[in-house]
């Protein structure tokens, strides 16, 4: 398990991580999820070495990160770094004979690796001739060749399609399957809802939550409950402690605190046939904008 413990990091005397702790497992995509300027590649940074902390230590499986444990990790930079005018398969070889694969090994291998990032095709084109999202999975290739155990991807789905953002996604299940550690940043808050089940929240250099996505869900956002039925529910609108989000006459989305939900149920169930009543968990979106709701409310009590 990787293990952040109280990072702190300043720039210019401008503290910009406050005590930053949070986990990462194994097998597990966790999600690294902040606005622009909350301090994600700062961490990723701290993590991979290539900056110092102020304070605060980062420990693989109980032990101190070393030059050694890090050979380890693969890392995809926000600033991309590949040579433009190398063809593609060319350049995840060399990298992975960089690593001390023998040069059949590496060529099997980053062949292997472009060709279920979808780049069949592009193998012995150069890298500045594909389109911006291509060069993107040649650059995710670069970060995985050596198969690392910890995987540390600095947006690796920014720019990405659709199709291109469900095979980068299957090739890092695939690492997390094999026992990989895979930390991601995003601000693309529905992507990540999709496909993390661990999420680490930062906002202003502070983790704001860390944890499993449904506890999440559960742990924060306003509860809401979708109630269907045969008869008009108009009615709902009347009923005292309820906040109508949406309303058509057989549907309502309504906010309100559990024993009012049950009482619009029994009210309900009085003048119809209810076809359905659930609970609706809110999204991460949704969640992120509460975090950030409670911000302005205490800058504004401030
Ligand atoms: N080298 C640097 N010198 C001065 N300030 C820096 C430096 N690197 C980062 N910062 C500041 O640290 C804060 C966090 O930046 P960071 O790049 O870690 O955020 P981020 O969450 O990755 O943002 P984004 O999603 O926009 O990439 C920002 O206020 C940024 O301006």
């Amino acid at each position: 398990m990787l293990q952040l413990h109280d990072i702190c990091r300043s720039f210019s005397g401008k503290q910009v991580l406050h005590d930053v702790s949070f986990s990462a497992r194994p097998g597990q995509l966790t999600g690294f999820v902040g606005g622009n300027g909350a301090g994600k590649t700062t961490t990723m940074r701290i993590i991979l070495g290539v900056l110092a902390s102020d304070s605060g230590t980062i420990t693989l499986d109980g032990s101190p990160l070393t030059a050694t444990s890090r050979s380890r990790f693969g890392y995809m930079p926000a600033e991309r770094g590949l040579y433009p005018k190398m063809k593609i398969a060319e350049q995840i070889t060399y990298l992975a004979r960089l690593h001390g694969f023998s040069k059949e090994d590496a060529t099997q291998r980053a062949e292997n690796l472009l060709v279920s990032l979808g780049l069949k095709d592009r193998l012995t084109d150069a890298l500045e001739t594909l389109s911006t999202g291509n060069q993107q999975r040649v650059q995710i290739a670069a970060a995985l060749v050596h198969e690392p155990d910890v995987l540390i991807l600095d947006e690796p789905f920014s720019g990405l399609d659709p199709h291109a953002v469900d095979q980068v996604l299957q090739v890092l299940t695939e690492r997390a399957d094999a026992g990989a550690t895979v930390l991601f940043s995003s601000h693309q808050l529905d992507v990540v809802e999709r496909l993390c089940n661990e999420l680490v929240i930062i906002g202003d250099g502070k983790i704001l939550d860390a944890g499993g996505r449904e506890d999440l869900r559960r742990r924060h956002g306003s509860l809401r409950y979708e109630l269907t039925s045969d008869a008009d529910l108009s009615w709902v609108q009347t009923q005292p402690g309820v906040l109508i989000d949406e309303i058509t006459p057989e549907r309502v989305l309504f906010q309100s605190e559990e024993s009012q939900a049950h009482a619009v149920l029994t009210e309900a169930v009085k003048r119809g046939t209810v076809k359905s009543f659930s609970p609706i968990l809110p999204n991460l979106s949704e969640i992120f904008r509460e975090f950030t709701a409670d911000k302005t409310d205490e800058e504004a009590a401030a």
